[in-house]
């Protein structure tokens, strides 16, 4: 389990983490999100003893991570993805990390398969590209076979089948009753891979809820309507305190009314549907909605993409 307790750092005048206060369990991934310089760096910094708190408490299986005997065991991490600036090969970088915590070379040769490198494992780590980088950073974090990890931004430079293999690995060890603690700026693959999420913004707690209690609490619900007598329906349902747009292929999208309620609307005024779909609102909407006052380089107004029914 990781702890935050009214966690806060300064740099300067500026706060980078406020007051924040989270708890990530055991058994589940759980999300980090916030807008860019939200906080989540220096959060996972704080926790992982890289930086010092002004304020507050941070940790990991309930010790200061510095007081952790043998951390790699307790704890894997991976901070933002940087090129691995070594001549040594992927072996020999993880052999000799592994040597400072008294893990075996038979541990190394497992992570290696586990991300992998095995085909890479000989050749110069220095050479390699970031996705490659990221699958020997996530060795390097399984090194001590951890109950606890950090992972800020694991999927940065990934393909698609990198980006599938490392949700799944996710997945499967929080399964064993890891705690997995993950940031990432893809709403959409957060949406199916993290089951928790941890918001923050302006260094704050905006939410600490399951994934889809956040959409559902703030994406808006529509429902997409189609009828040959839209028209005339749209006015119907708005009549009765639903709020109807049209899409740009003649659909209505219908808000503040349940799919139920509308088919109901609809028989009774004999009208003939084409579809009744109601249609969830994605990760990405509700989070834009919900940080939208913390966005700290914000434009005043995005522009829309054309068609675009808001
Ligand atoms: N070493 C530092 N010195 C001064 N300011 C810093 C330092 N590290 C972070 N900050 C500031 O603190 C705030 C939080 O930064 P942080 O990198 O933690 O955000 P983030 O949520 O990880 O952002 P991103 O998603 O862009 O990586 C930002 O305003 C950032 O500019």
């Amino acid at each position: 389990m990781i702890e935050a307790k009214n966690l806060t750092k300064r740099y300067g005048d500026k706060v980078a983490v406020q007051d924040l206060s989270f708890t990530v369990q055991p058994g589940r991934v759980t999300g980090f999100l916030g807008p860019n310089g939200a906080g989540k760096s220096t959060t996972m910094r704080l926790l992982l003893g890289l930086d010092r708190p002004d304020g507050g408490d941070a940790t990991i299986a309930g010790r200061h991570y510095p007081d952790l005997p043998r951390p790699l065991s307790v704890v894997g991490a991976l901070l933002e993805a940087r090129a691995v600036h070594t001549g040594r090969s992927a072996y020999n970088h993880l052999l000799c990390l592994a040597q400072t915590q008294g893990i075996g070379p038979a541990r190394v040769q497992e992570v290696i398969d586990l991300v992998g490198l095995r085909e890479v494992a000989r050749k110069r780590a220095g050479g390699f590209s970031l996705g490659m980088g990221q699958r020997l950073g996530i060795a390097a974090a399984l090194l001590g076979d951890p109950s606890v990890l950090i992972l800020d931004e694991p999927v940065n430079g990934l393909d698609p089948e990198g980006i599938l293999w490392i949700r799944n690995l996710m997945k499967y060890l929080a399964a064993e009753g890891r705690t997995v603690f993950v940031s990432s700026h893809l709403m959409n693959e957060m949406a199916v891979t993290a089951e928790h999420l941890i918001v923050i913004g302006r260094g704050r707690l905006i939410a600490d809820c399951s994934t889809e209690e956040f959409i559902e609490r703030s994406a808006e619900q529509q429902v997409v309507v189609r009828s040959p007598d839209a028209e005339r329906l749209a006015a119907v349902l708005d009549e009765e305190g639903g709020k109807t747009t049209v899409d740009g292929d003649g659909a209505l999208l219908v808000s503040n009314l349940e799919a139920p309620r509308i088919g109901e609307l609809a028989a009774a005024g004999g009208f003939v549907l084409h579809e009744l779909t109601p249609r969830r609102g994605s990760l990405e909407e509700a989070f834009m909605e919900l940080t939208r006052d913390s966005v700290e380089y914000g434009t005043a107004s995005a522009p829309h993409a054309e068609g675009d029914p808001r």
